[in-house]
């Protein structure tokens, strides 16, 4: 790509690199997706945030009248998801830090291909109103021979969330290949957690840890609609209507949250690293 500005930034591991694109006038491909996210040759991430004004672009225009700005986002093998929940938080530290929006105590909208989601910027945590997570059926995720339960969960994008056999440690899971799962079920793939309690904490109504392999990306460090899912079946398999769950991944910790007003939020960190320019092909 030629002399493309970009930032690098992360939410609790989970790496970005974000290419500011105001007007829409780049046509990211795939293959440019897979090169920017190369961990060798290219600048390394999980994914890609295209920075767009949501009137610039055919897939978000819709929500043009809600919120300024686009996320376009594109997991590292290249192909498009819905929606990132660590990445709407590096995207928020982005648009504030260059001054494209200004934070406010009602918060930022952010249009995604999930809806519009609104981000409240709260000193090195960002706090988002997600969409409502939607538990929807059961089913098994398998690893080389174990096979795990889980239940399917409507992020804006699918998740699978497992829990693991009584005593198995989370660190002996072999997730350097991905998790069998039902292709019937999820036709376009999907994000598998894999979640064992946690010892009690004052300021959390539950506590778990959870490790992901994430469609499009491999094993992640975290993974926002991830621990949203996973904070979702926590709450509902605890018998709790509403609650704050703290959520360890191998990258930091999330916090799900769903209020008396039947809102879901995930907090978490969200750092910008650096920035460049990719030189010419
Ligand atoms: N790999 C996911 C998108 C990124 C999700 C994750 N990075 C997050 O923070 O929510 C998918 O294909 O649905």
């Amino acid at each position: 790509m030629d002399g493309v500005n970009f930032t690098k930034g992360h939410g609790a591991g989970n790496d970005f690199v974000i290419v500011e694109d105001v007007d829409g006038a780049l046509d990211l491909t795939p293959a440019q997706v897979v090169a920017l996210c190369h961990r060798r040759f290219g600048i390394g991430g999980d994914g890609v945030l295209r920075v767009v004004r949501t009137a610039k672009d055919p897939a978000a225009a819709g929500q043009a009248a809600e919120a300024e700005w686009f996320m376009d986002y594109r997991n590292s093998d290249g192909s498009i998801a819905e929606m990132c929940g660590n990445g709407v938080r590096v995207f928020t530290r982005y648009l504030v830090t260059h001054e494209l929006a200004e934070p406010s105590p009602t918060g930022i909208p952010i249009a995604t291909r999930a809806g519009v989601m609104v981000a409240i910027v709260e000193g090195d945590q960002i706090r988002v109103h997600m969409k409502s997570p939607r538990v929807y059926a059961a089913s098994t995720a398998t690893t080389g021979p174990l096979t795990f339960p889980g239940v399917a969960v409507d992020c804006g994008n699918p998740h699978l969330v497992c829990g693991l056999h009584d005593g198995l440690p989370l660190d002996s899971l072999d997730l350097h290949v991905g998790p069998g799962f039902d292709r019937a079920l999820f036709p376009a793939g999907v994000n598998v957690e894999f979640v064992v309690g946690a010892e009690p904490l004052p300021e959390a109504d539950l506590h778990v840890a959870m490790r992901v392999f994430e469609r499009g990306s491999g094993e992640t460090l975290a993974c926002g609609t991830g621990a949203l899912a996973v904070g979702a079946v926590a709450l509902r398999d605890a018998g709790l209507a509403m609650g704050v769950v703290a959520i360890d991944l191998p990258g930091g910790r999330l916090t799900v949250t769903h209020d008396a007003e039947d809102r879901w939020w995930l907090a978490g960190p969200a750092v910008l690293v650096a920035s460049g320019e990719t030189t010419p092909a």
